[in-house]
Order: C-alpha cells, then structure tokens, then sequence
C-alpha cells in the first residue's frame, strides 16, 4: 500500500528489498493480527492520505491559533466523511489515527464515552451516549487538578448534595483545585465527567463522577459559575499543542441529582449515600481501558520512529574504504546496528503484547459483567505495568532515533521531533510512569506474600508458584546457539523477576512497619516491577511464536527478533541477572555474541521489517522515512516551506540587520 502512495517513482530502496528472506505481505497480516486489519487500515489510511483537508506538511509552522483551528477542521471533516461514508466504529477510529493530530474528539471517544460505559446506569447510558454518538455534545475527562494528579484520593472538588432542590453543588474551594489539564477542556467541550469529593449529610465519601454540561450549546459561552480556559503553549512545535488542555474554576454550579454516574453508588432522594455491590476501584476502570490502548500506541509509535531511521539508514552513507571504494551505509555499521535493531525488535513485541493485552481487557470487562472481580488486581497490574514499560521505553527510543539519524533526524521535516514530542507527555498522563511501576510492585508483594501462605498464583504471575525451582536454578546455556532457546531465555527472566520481588518483600519485612519498608525499598521495587513487565513481555512474544503465522520466512524473521528483545534486555539489565545469580559472566558474554550474531541476520531484511507496517508517507510524514528513499530531494523541497523563505530578505532586516552592518562597515573605515 505504501507503494500506491508512492506512486511509482524511482526506489532508491529497491536494492534492500530484493535482499528480504521473508514474505512481506505476510509480515503485515502477523503485525495487524489479520488479514481484515491490513485492509481496513489500508483503505483507512489512503483516504486520510488521498483527503487534501487532512494534510499535515507545513502543521509546524503554523501558530497555535491556526494549529487549533485547523484541528476543528479536522475533526468537522473527519465526522462528515464517517457519516458520509456510513464508516463503522472501527473504520472511524483508524481514520481518527491515520489522522494524527491530537485534538477534543481522542478523549471524547477514549475518556468521555467509556467513563460513562463504566461508571453510568444503564438510564444514564442511554441518556448521554446517545447525544455523544451523534456528537450533539463534546465531552472530557476532567478528574486533574492543578494540586492534585496522581493522587486521586487527593482531589478538592467538592460535589456537596443539597436535598432542597435535589441538586449536587459543584465547587472549586482553593486555587488548587482548578481542574487542570483535561483535553478539550480548554476551548471545545461542551460537557466533562468530573470527579469531585461527594459530600452528603455532612459526610465526605470520596471521589466520584458526575457528568457536568459545561458550555451553552448556543453559542459555546460558559455555563453561570465556570471560569474555563486554555493552560498554554506545551513542549515542542505542532505535537501535542493542537490539544486545548483546559483549565476549570466551579463556583457553586448547581447540577441535577441524577448527573452523578450511579452505577457504583447512589444518592437517594433524601441524601442517604448507598454502595452499589461493585468494587469502589471500578472507578479507576476508564484508566484501565484507556492504559491497554497507550500501549498500542507505545508500538505504533516506536514503529514509526524506527521505519524512519531504518529506511534512512539505508540511504545515508559516511566513510568509505581506504582504498577508495564506495561509501558506507550507516546502518552497516555495527553501532548503528546495535542501537537500532532493539527498537525495531521492541516495536514488534510491544505490538504483540498489545493485542493480548487487548485481548486480557476484554476478557476482564466479561467477567466484570457477571459480576466476577476476581481478574481485575491482575488487570490494573497488567495494564499499568505495559503502559509505563512500553511508554517509557517508547520516548527514549524515539529521542535516540534522531540521534541515528544525525544532524537532518533534528529537523522538523524528518518527522522525528513531532513524534517524540506527542509520545513523552504518554509517560505522564493515564498515570505518571513511577507512580504506576509502584502499584505493579505492590501487586507482586501481595503475591509473593500468598505464595509464601501457600496460594498457587495465576495468569501472569502463575511463574511465582514454581519458587523452589526459580530460587535456585542455574541457566543450562553453554553455548552461544543454546541462546536461541526459547524455554532457557524464559525461565532466566522468571528467575530474575522472582528474585528481584522476592529479595524486596525479605528487605521490607525487616523495616519497621511494612509501609516504611515499602517506601524506603520503592527505588528497588520499581526495577523489580519492570523486571515482571519485561517478562510478560518476552512470554507473550513467545506464545506468539507459536501460533500459526503463515507466510514464508515470517516466523523465522519474528524468532530472530524476539531473540534480540529478550537478549538486548539481558545485556542491558546484566547487573540484575548476575546479582541474582540467573546467569553468569560467561553466559551474559554468550548471549551478547548470540546478540551480534541476531543483528547481522536482520540486517538484509531490516528494510522488509518496517515496510510491514504498512504506513504511508503521508502517516509516516518524514522526508527521512520515505518509502521510495528519495530523501535528499525532499529534505531540499522542505525548508522552502518554510515561512522564513517567503522572502529573501528577511523581515527585521531594515530595523535590526542593515543599520548594525552599516554601522560596523563605518566604524571599520574609521
Ligand atoms: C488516543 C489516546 C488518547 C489518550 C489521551 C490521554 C489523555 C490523558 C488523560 C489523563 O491523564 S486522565 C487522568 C489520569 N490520572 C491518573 O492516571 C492518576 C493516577 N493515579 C491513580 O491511578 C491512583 O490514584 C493510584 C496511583 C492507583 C492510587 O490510588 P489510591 O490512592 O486509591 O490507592 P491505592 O491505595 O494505591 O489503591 C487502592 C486499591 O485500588 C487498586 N487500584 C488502583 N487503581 C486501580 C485501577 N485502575 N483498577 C483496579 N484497581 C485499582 C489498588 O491496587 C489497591 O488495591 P488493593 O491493594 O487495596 O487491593
Ligand atoms: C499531555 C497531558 C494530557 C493530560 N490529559 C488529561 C486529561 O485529559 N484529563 C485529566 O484528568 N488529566 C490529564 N492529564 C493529567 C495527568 O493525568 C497527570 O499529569 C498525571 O496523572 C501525573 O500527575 P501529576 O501531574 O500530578 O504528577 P505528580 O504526581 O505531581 O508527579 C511529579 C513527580 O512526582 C513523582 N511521584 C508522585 N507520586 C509519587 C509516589 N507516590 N511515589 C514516588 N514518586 C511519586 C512522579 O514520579 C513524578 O516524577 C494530562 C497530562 C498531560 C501531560
């Protein structure tokens, strides 16, 4: 698909094409997951490609003003062509992907309407959804405050009942409680499920969600008692500024009783306050679900950053022989190779551990439905954990990619500073990277805990029930092919997870109180947390290795890049695998030779690799990561665009330039 975007035009990459072992096409349906996911993202992404509304070449030249305005336009477009072309949910979100320009519709569709799914009655459901699938309102998720963002139990806002007129009051008591960073907020939406502290009878019970119309739906003006604006410029040019973070002051808004979201408590008509059967974390469930889709978004994004450096890698050559031959590829350098093939190895395995994770989400809201909460630790654990792994690892990636790609990888038309400016923020929201490592590492505490009792664990902590053989086995690799092992790679990262949790709960359980221990230990429980992220990781990657996976050399390719996922990781993280005694000098030595051997095998294919990710050039937008390689000249037809070239001689010249060059011309004929 990404050839029908390129149009037939010289390939400067053919060359690398025709070295591929593997059947490409293949490739793309194990990376999609199907057959029917390549062809809907490929119709998806042509008409976005194909759509000159939604053209994004010049999007960081452009003010925030004009920024913001053109993401209005987006998005009113976006909506008239899914109506239009009668598009399903499905097809409209890839549009909105393809699309690539944060704006008010991602939490309107990824918060506002899951929050009410979530935590509404099923009246409250059918009530609000039906106006936001029509898009009669725009709603956020306004739980931040300027005080208060990873401790939700920390939150101000007060929703104050007052049984006179059967009305909650809604009201920001201290400056920091202004809501502070929900998107769209700022200018756009028209409603937000807010969380504030319900206060009745004279009680505080806590946060909970009340839905709140915050503009009139005449003419866009703030309701009486909301002071409502934009928090201002963020990181970067274009990337994440399209986004009108908002800020919110409430001053005693009244809204109707029935606007708390009830399904997992009520207040009565009187004003008793009355718990539903559901556990109180359901009120966290909208994070769950919006982390297990960052994780998707980890992937594509890490896969756009490495299909950039690795097509331009290809064309980029420095140094050449002594005797005078032609110059090198960078990407045939071995440094270059060993920076950039892990990411090209993560990007696969964060997509694969995605759709299981997708898969596990799925799997919980069912049991949710009946009314079984037993999966649902392991799924704020699971979703928590891959969200900071994935997102953390994600941003340094892409940041390293510029660096790959040299001097032109810090161009704006390269595409790279964009992505790493719109993925970083991924490390905050949805729960800030540290904060939510910690709630994996008390997840695992209880675990081992239960272990120790004797409780046999499941789903992704099942490894921990065979403790008297991960405590104290030694790895079997001898050899540098006994690497290629799948059962050995798996049971040494067991190992090492296990231990790591385990000499946490021993050095806690001396403190004095577990939570001085907790605390005092959490620089170590936060690396034993991402050493149990890793290894979900490696395992899932693994599983998918044994499924079917049709295409010729598609499994073949996949192994070698799960075996430099899990190895890179061994080689990075080597002082937790010896310190714990899973491996031994000799064997990390084995495994870094086993690495190298990886890399040069990728090498001719590793063009094939990120073709399969089927993006466009209008998605990938870097003159860099051209399908065709033509980057030089599309590097040249960039910087015209840019508004500093509208003339030859600049503005500013007359005033500042000619009288400082006439003055010293002057002086130096003194
Ligand atoms: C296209 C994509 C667009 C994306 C746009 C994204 C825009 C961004 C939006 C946002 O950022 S919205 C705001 C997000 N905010 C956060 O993520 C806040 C992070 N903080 C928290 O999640 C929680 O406050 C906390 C850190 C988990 C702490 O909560 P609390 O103080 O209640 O804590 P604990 O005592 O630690 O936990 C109690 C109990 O609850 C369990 N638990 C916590 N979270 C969840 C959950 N999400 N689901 C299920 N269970 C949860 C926790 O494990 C404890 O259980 P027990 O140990 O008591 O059994
Ligand atoms: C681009 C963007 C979009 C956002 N969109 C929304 C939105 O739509 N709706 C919404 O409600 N919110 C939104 N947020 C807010 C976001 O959810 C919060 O910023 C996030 O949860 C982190 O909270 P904080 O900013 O309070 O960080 P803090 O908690 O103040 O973090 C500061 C530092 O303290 C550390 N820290 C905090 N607590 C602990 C602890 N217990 N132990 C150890 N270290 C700790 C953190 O690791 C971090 O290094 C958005 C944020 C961003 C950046």
């Amino acid at each position: 698909m990404a050839a029908a975007d390129w149009g037939g035009k010289a390939d400067h990459l053919a060359g690398e094409r025709a070295t591929a072992q593997f059947d490409v096409d293949g490739m793309k349906v194990a990376w999609a997951g199907s057959r029917h996911a390549v062809e809907v993202a490929d119709r998806m992404a042509c008409l976005v490609a194909s759509d000159p509304v939604f053209r994004k070449d010049t999007r960081t030249m452009l003010s925030r003003k004009e920024l913001f305005k053109d993401t209005l336009k987006k998005a009113a477009h976006a909506w008239k062509r899914t109506v239009e072309l009668h598009l399903t949910e499905e097809e409209a979100n890839l549009l909105r992907l393809y699309i690539d320009q944060p704006g008010y519709v991602d939490l309107h569709w990824v918060m506002f309407v899951p929050a009410i799914k979530g935590q509404g009655t099923e009246e409250q459901q059918k009530k609000w959804l039906t106006m936001a699938y029509k898009f009669q309102i725009i709603g956020t998720y306004a739980q931040t405050e300027l005080g208060h963002g990873s401790n939700v139990q920390g939150l101000e806002t007060t929703a104050t009942f007052d049984p006179s007129t059967d009305e909650f009051i809604m009201h920001s008591p201290t400056l920091t409680s202004s809501k502070w960073w929900p998107g769209g907020l700022g200018k756009t939406s028209t409603h937000a499920v807010v969380y504030a502290r319900l206060i009745t009878e004279g009680k505080d019970y806590g946060i909970h969600g009340f839905i709140m119309q915050l503009r009139s739906l005449d003419d866009h003006s703030p309701l009486p008692g909301i002071t409502i604006g934009d928090i201002g410029g963020k990181f970067g040019s274009g990337a994440y500024n399209s986004m009108d973070n908002g800020v919110m002051r409430l001053d005693h808004v009244r809204i109707p009783r029935d606007q708390m979201l009830m399904r997992l408590a009520q207040v009565t008509r009187e004003g008793k306050y009355v718990h539903s059967d559901v556990p109180k974390q359901l009120l966290y469930g909208t994070m769950v679900y919006v982390r297990q889709t960052i994780v998707a978004d980890a992937s594509r994004a890490l896969s756009r950053a490495v299909c950039i450096a690795v097509r331009y890698g290809a064309i980029r050559k420095q140094f050449g022989s002594k005797a005078g031959g032609p110059e090198t590829q960078v990407l045939n350098y071995k440094t270059q190779q060993s920076r950039l093939f892990p990411f090209l190895a993560s990007a696969y395995a964060f997509r694969f551990v995605g759709q299981w994770l997708k898969w596990l989400y799925t799997d919980v809201t069912q049991k949710l439905e009946s009314k079984d909460f037993s999966t649902l630790p392991e799924a704020h654990a699971c979703t928590a954990g891959l969200k900071s792994v994935t997102t953390s690892a994600t941003a340094d990636a892409i940041e390293e990619c510029q660096k790959l790609c040299g001097g032109h990888g810090y161009l704006n038309s390269s595409g790279l500073p964009e992505l790493f400016a719109v993925n970083l923020p991924a490390c905050t929201y949805e729960g800030d990277n540290v904060v939510l490592l910690l709630q994996v590492a008390r997840f695992l505490m209880k675990t081992v805990s239960q272990v120790a009792s004797g409780k046999q664990p499941v789903g992704t902590t099942a490894y921990m029930g065979n403790i008297q053989h991960l405590m104290q086995c030694k790895s079997v690799v001898n050899t540098v092919e006994d690497w290629l092992n799948p059962a050995a790679i798996k049971e040494v990262f067991e190992a090492r997870a296990l231990r790591m949790a385990v000499n946490c709960a021993q050095n806690i359980s001396k403190a004095p109180s577990q939570e001085e221990g907790f605390s005092e230990l959490s620089p170590d429980l936060v690396e034993a947390a991402v050493a149990h992220v890793q290894l979900i990781i490696v395992t899932k990657f693994i599983e998918k290795l044994q499924e079917d996976i049709l295409g010729h050399g598609v499994k073949e390719q996949l192994q070698k890049l799960c075996g430099i996922y899990a190895l890179h990781l061994i080689h990075k993280h080597l002082g937790d695998f010896l310190s714990t005694g899973c491996v031994t000098a000799r064997q990390g030595s084995l495994a870094n030779e086993r690495l190298g051997k990886l890399y040069a095998q990728v090498r001719p294919n590793a063009v094939a690799l990120v073709d399969a990710f089927d993006y466009t050039d209008h998605y990938l937008g870097s003159a860099l990561g051209r399908y065709d390689g033509d980057v030089y000249s599309a590097l040249y037809k960039e910087a015209w665009k840019d508004p500093l070239n509208e003339t030859v001689v600049p503005d500013g010249y007359q005033e500042h330039l000619r009288p400082l060059l006439k003055q010293q011309l002057k002086l130096s004929r003194l």
